[in-house]
């Protein structure tokens, strides 16, 4: 029995922002959604007790590149795939370690076959390629997995990124028909039904390059989806290009990608980032901000960034956003939690995650409940005017 393809299906479109419902195997998804970071297999900082219930996560995000490298993808597979390995059991994504390659090991070499490097762990000579990426998410056993490509930086000349872009292409290619001969392998491995539903991916993104370039972002996007995939990503953004040209390739693009797939966009981003994707009708997130900017003393509230280090807070009784209902909130104070981040102690970057997954996960919640009212661009104005008016 070959996996069940995910379910999609759109909900409610208010202007360019769509509300929607994603089916996997472990989890109903209602998008846009943002996907707590996990890419050792934990999300830094907070239990899966607590991702499931109080913050009501439904799906989160794994690097292959990382899992690949430590403890390796085999001996996941033997311990029963990442879902028990990890000890998660609602819906996972994975990407597939072209950008983590690109952003993490130093010596790198791209050949047509694929993308040698080193490991940022013990130097040691690796290489990952269409194929071995999808063999190695496959092996991980996650509902979603990503094509291999290319991440050009963001700041790209047109013929870098066109040459990028080509090669992300014939990967994508590679990706897809590597992916669709595991998934005959496993149907024809005779999978029983219990065992389909502990296995086998759902869906495989594509995903759409060409740096700033909106000819070569629109090229990208017709040849990717004539592949064909079960959902599409925009990669390739929030690596270091104008925050404006970001928003112009997501007003350009994001409305072209196929209303009756997922459109994901990778890597992104802040509140402001959110809302204006969602605005353009992308449905899903994944970003490291709530978690990595914790473990540095940022809490993200309604009134914008808060930093816990500065001695402005020391005598501050308040919670770190008097708006927020989360558990963190509502039992501890901004000086406590200054005190804390200052004397070292571990719990200060648990509290502090556990605050910022609460807003974004709650901000979204938000966002898809305004979306079905009708109202999204009356809550993010007022959103965004709040966010903007900095603490008093
Ligand atoms: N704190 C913090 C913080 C650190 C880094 C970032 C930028 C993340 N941006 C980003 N992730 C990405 C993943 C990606 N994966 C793949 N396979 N392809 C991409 O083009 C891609 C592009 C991305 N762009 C955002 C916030």
């Amino acid at each position: 029995m070959s996996a069940q393809p995910i379910i999609w299906q759109t909900l409610a479109q208010d202007e360019g922002a769509r509300a929607g419902i994603l089916r996997t195997r472990r989890a109903t998804i209602e998008t846009p959604v943002f996907m707590p970071v996990g890419t050792l297999g934990s999300v830094k900082g907070v239990r899966f007790e607590a991702l499931e219930t109080e913050l009501d996560a439904r799906i989160i995000l794994a690097n292959t590149y990382h899992l690949y490298l430590r403890p390796g993808v085999e001996l996941i597979r033997a311990c029963g795939g990442l879902h028990r390995f990890i000890g998660w059991e609602r819906a996972m994504l994975t990407d597939s370690g072209g950008f983590q390659v690109w952003s993490l090991s130093g010596l790198r070499r791209v050949t047509e076959e694929g993308v040698e490097f080193r490991s940022h762990i013990d130097g040691s000579q690796c290489f990952l390629s269409p194929e071995i990426a999808m063999e190695a998410q496959a092996a991980l056993g996650a509902e979603i997995v990503m094509a291999f490509d290319e991440c050009p930086p963001g700041k790209s000349s047109l013929e870098e990124a066109r040459r990028s872009m080509e090669l992300t292409l014939r990967w994508a290619q590679r990706s897809r028909r590597r992916f669709l001969e595991l998934q005959r392998e496993g149907a024809d491995a005779g999978r029983t039904q219990e065992q389909d539903l502990l296995s086998g991916a759902q869906a495989q993104f594509g995903i759409v390059q060409g740096a700033i370039h909106l000819d070569l972002r629109r090229e990208s996007l017709a040849r990717t989806v004539e592949i064909g995939f079960e959902g599409y990503a925009l990669g390739g953004l929030s690596v270091g290009e104008e925050k404006g040209a970001m928003y112009e390739v997501l007003a350009e693009i994001a409305p072209l990608m196929p209303a009756d797939r997922p459109r994901y966009l990778m890597g992104v981003g802040t509140p402001e980032d959110l809302l204006e994707a969602v605005a353009h009708g992308i449905d899903m997130f994944d970003c490291v901000l709530p978690t990595r900017t914790a473990r540095n003393g940022l809490a993200w509230t309604s009134r914008g960034r808060l930093n816990v280090k500065n001695a402005r807070w020391a005598r501050d009784t308040k919670p770190l956003d008097e708006e927020c209902a989360c558990a963190v909130c509502r039992r501890h104070s901004r000086a406590y939690l200054r005190h804390l981040y200052l004397a070292g102690e571990m719990l200060a970057a648990i509290l502090l995650t556990h605050h910022n997954l609460f807003f974004f996960l709650d901000t979204m919640r938000r966002v898809r409940q305004s979306i079905r009212s009708g109202c999204f661009s009356r809550f993010r104005q007022e959103f965004l005017e709040r966010f903007n008016a900095g603490l008093d």
